[in-house]
């Protein structure tokens, strides 16, 4: 039996298993079948925690639940960091990805920050299929138009509507997520920005489908606001599952992104009932 503990981040979930002391007999398929829903335990992203080379706290793994391997994810991210937190008393970790150190800090009120490092703004980093500005895509799906792009390690594009009320986003999420300008896939936000510092923001993700919250979405989002003079560099992101605290930092670039994580309980499972 594998032992799991399932977590969220306002309601974006996580089936995190522990890797370290053992590699686990986890394929692409297997990962699938566990995040099921009905078939399996369920979740938006499959988290595997391995040893890390020296200087960082853990290596995190991350898969959505169509089997594919994300870059990124800022919730789980704040999840796992709290769980480091929890295993050694420090108020400081770092959480290594395959595209690098996420160094995280537990804030008054328990509060987990995570440092999302800089985004990527080049066409061929987010990246897009062909060279253009990634401020303005022409990628035009009726209701919505004209999206941003960038990337947190993951790619991603966000659509600004004047309201989310009556937007039927769930439709329009995945014709843009496998648009040809995206050959990478992207997840796709929809975005309605209320005032330069508050931002509400629903977001459809890359092999997940529509998710509570989604930190990377929210970070993108931030970026791609202020790059169109619609946001300052701080912000209030109200997602379905509730409000993330952003700031893209003008110092080192780095975006910021802090909320509450949790767990809902502990459980394991047999990875022989789920097809290899
Ligand atoms: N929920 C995650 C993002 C998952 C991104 C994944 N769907 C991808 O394919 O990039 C977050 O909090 O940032």
């Amino acid at each position: 039996m594998i032992p799991f503990r399932k977590m969220h981040g306002l309601g974006n979930d996580f089936i995190v298993v522990d890797a370290r002391p053992a590699p686990l007999p986890l394929s692409p398929t297997r990962i699938a079948a566990l995040s099921d829903r009905h078939r399996g335990i369920g979740c938006d992203q499959f988290i595997t925690l391995e040893r890390p080379e020296a200087g960082a706290d853990v290596f995190m793994r991350i898969h959505n639940p169509d089997g594919s391997e994300a870059e990124a994810c800022g919730n789980a991210t704040r999840c796992v960091a709290w769980l480091l937190m929890a295993e050694t008393g420090r108020d400081h970790v770092v959480v290594r990805t395959v595209r690098g150190d996420l160094p995280c800090e537990r804030l008054a009120g328990g509060t987990i920050r995570a440092d999302m490092g800089p985004p990527s703004l080049a066409w061929q980093e987010v990246p897009l299929a062909e060279a253009m500005d990634t401020t303005h895509l022409p990628i035009d799906l009726g209701a919505v138009a004209d999206p941003a792009a960038c990337s947190m390690g993951n790619p991603h594009a966000t659509f600004f509507v004047e309201t989310l009320e009556g937007l039927d986003w769930q439709a329009l999420g995945p014709l843009a997520e496998h648009h040809p300008l995206l050959p990478q896939r992207a997840n796709i936000g929809f975005a309605e920005v209320v005032s330069p510092e508050h931002i509400r923001l629903a977001i459809w993700e890359r092999g997940a489908g529509p998710t509570l919250a989604c930190g990377s979405g929210a970070c993108a989002t931030l970026v791609n606001a202020h790059r169109r003079g619609l946001a300052g560099r701080r912000a209030r992101i109200d997602l379905p599952g509730g409000p993330l605290e952003l700031e893209w930092r003008l110092s080192d670039n780095h975006v910021l992104m802090g909320g509450p994580v949790a767990t809902a309980f502990l459980g394991q499972f047999d990875p022989d009932t789920f097809p290899a």
